[in-house]
């Protein structure tokens, strides 16, 4: 017997398989049988343009058939500095067509972190937004000659139209830089014969994605076919979404929640995607009310925009019946005002780049117990045939019910980072990532991840997990958001500060927060210092930066306890 056939819970979950059977062994053909299923039916919805499944095996044709005439080779890199825009899709399937990788880059680099990943990865193909282009991608190569691209790709729109969104373009004409080729002009004079393919298999790499750079610069994950259709085709088995049914792409699809919980999963559905350039709360909003999506997943921040930065109502969002947040912690008092708000109950996802996404997951029919003591929310139960460990610092096996760090294994996991053998070494040994997360399993088999292992502050020896007093802040009625890093102290080492969000105009001070504090948590953990700020520092995908606030705090003179004995 293995140790995932003596999983007492997965009984509980709705039958889901304990293992996996996997239909598709590659991305591609997935993508194949969509286009063959289905090719008139919708497969990007873009604002109010529509790309069909065999539209879409035609624009990525075209772009296929450029890479290999400029002598594109199997595994050269194709780099995708792309927003949530349909050419992000075509680049995805045109590389794959010619045996290369798809090799995502954060849209939101400036010149510097996009020469950083052009020097590692050394693309021989870019696709680019037009004006990413102009503002980063041409400077950077001026300051650095050398890691210019052979082919370089720009988008200025699909459909040929100028989109003149405020919101999203801050009213900036979108324009073709006159020094590269462009998409809408390719695929338009583009008639065939489709490129010849080069055939790719479950064990090569279907895509480069950085991870979100929380603990430091991102790493390239090593994503390969069979890890992205394993875990595409998890999303299909443990949320129940439907063939056809429209997925919104809530969270960045150069992150890998939002290429797999939205992109691949509609390739494997046969469904439209729905894309809108970036993440705002009112053009999120608009894309629900016309394109009625039943899925979406991100992290908890974008449902957090939806109800406090739109004017959806609960009514227009009902089309969503099933909503997932993974990526970050989502506290208990906050998923009960979303319910309210946004009339649904959202339900935790999690995972890492490197378990190419979720590892854990809550079945839509349940609900994430809360832990007592910790007051964590569970991040669900593993997946089929994914196996986590919890394990003390020697990787001993821990008993149930007791802290350590999560370790996983399963087909989902990546073999390694690109060109990082240090990295990898560190993360991954015999098929078991160390995911950094300390958390725990409770005797009916959910998870709670209670911090990361670099967040947890030592005060005189004793353990305060950050998250912990975050949930306690996050229960007063006056905050709306609340981050606690360690900060050094002269009497225990170290001790908690919060940075705290407060509601428009609360009349909270830093006073009543700490005593809302010192009530509710034992005298070691309760943050010494509160700074009351107007933003906490998130990555794109909606990840809180930590590192900053704790160089913020180092930067500031040392704390002095008023009462050190406490
Ligand atoms: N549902 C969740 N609840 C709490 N934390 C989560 C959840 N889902 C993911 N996370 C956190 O996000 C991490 C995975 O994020 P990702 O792979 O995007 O990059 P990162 O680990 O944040 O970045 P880097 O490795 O570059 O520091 C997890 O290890 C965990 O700390």
């Amino acid at each position: 017997m293995s140790a995932y056939d003596d999983r007492p819970w997965l009984a509980h979950y709705g039958g889901r398989p304990a293992h996996l059977r996997v239909e598709f062994g590659t991305a591609m053909d997935m993508f194949d049988a969509a286009v063959a299923a289905a090719p008139d039916a919708p497969a990007v919805h873009y604002f109010d343009s529509t790309l069909t499944w065999s539209g879409l095996d035609h624009a990525s044709d075209a772009l296929a058939a450029l890479l290999l005439a400029r002598g594109f080779g199997p595994g050269d890199r194709c780099a995708l500095f792309v927003q949530n825009d349909p050419a992000f899709v075509i680049g995805l399937v045109a590389a794959w067509k010619v045996g290369g990788v798809p090799t995502a880059i954060s849209p939101m680099s400036k010149v510097d972190e996009f020469t950083w990943f052009l020097q590692r990865y050394r693309p021989a193909a870019l696709l680019a937004l037009d004006d990413l282009y102009l503002e980063v991608v041409r400077p950077a190569i001026a300051d650095d000659p050398g890691i210019a691209v052979p082919v370089v790709v720009t988008v200025s729109g699909l459909d040929g139209q100028t989109r003149d969104d405020p919101r999203l373009f801050a009213g900036r004409r979108r324009h073709r830089p006159p020094d590269t080729i462009d998409l809408a002009a390719l695929v338009a004079g583009f008639d065939g014969p489709a490129p010849r393919r080069r055939p790719v298999g479950p064990a090569d790499v279907a895509a480069l994605l950085p991870t979100s750079g929380t603990t430091g610069f991102p790493k390239g994950a090593r994503i390969s076919h069979a890890n992205l259709t394993f875990n595409t085709q998890i999303y299909r088995e443990w949320t129940g979404v439907d063939v056809g049914e429209p997925i919104l792409a809530l969270a960045p699809v150069f992150h890998v929640t939002g290429l797999v919980g939205a992109v691949t999963l509609a390739m494997l559905l046969r469904s439209p995607v729905v894309v809108t350039h970036r993440i705002l709360p009112a053009v999120m909003a608009d894309a629900i009310r016309e394109w009625r999506p039943v899925f979406a997943v991100a992290a908890i921040t974008a449902y957090i925009g939806l109800a406090d930065e739109s004017d959806i109502t609960p009514a227009e969002m009902s089309s969503l019946r099933l909503r997932y947040s993974g990526g970050a912690p989502i506290e208990p008092a906050v998923a009960e005002r979303l319910e309210e708000a946004l009339g649904g109950y959202v339900h935790n996802i999690y995972g890492q780049t490197e378990t190419t996404s979720p590892s854990h997951i809550v079945p839509p029919e349940l609900r994430s117990p809360v832990d007592e003591e910790t007051g964590v929310l569970s991040v669900g139960v593993p997946v089929s045939s994914t196996v986590v460990r919890v394990v003390d610092d020697d990787g001993r096996d821990l008993p149930v019910g007791e802290i350590g760090e999560l370790v996983t294994s399963g087909p989902q996991v990546i073999d390694g980072y690109w060109d990082d053998p240090t990295a990898t070494a560190a993360a991954l040994t015999g098929g078991e990532l160390r995911t950094g997360d300390i958390g725990f399993m409770d005797d009916a088999g959910w998870f709670y991840v209670v911090d990361r292992r670099t967040d947890v502050i030592n005060a005189a020896g004793y353990k305060i997990w950050p998250h912990e007093v975050e949930a306690v802040l996050a229960k007063h009625p006056d905050v709306a958001e609340a981050a606690v890093v360690g900060i050094p102290d002269d009497y225990r080492g170290e001790s908690a500060k919060a940075y705290v969000v407060l509601r428009a105009g609360s009349p909270t001070t830093e006073a009543d927060l700490v005593e809302h504090c010192r009530v509710r948590l034992a005298a070691y953990k309760y943050p010494r210092e509160i700074e009351l700020v107007g933003a906490l520092p998130r990555s794109a995908t909606g990840k809180l930066l930590r590192r900053e606030l704790r160089g913020q705090a180092a930067v500031r003179p040392r704390s002095t306890d008023p009462d050190p004995g406490r």
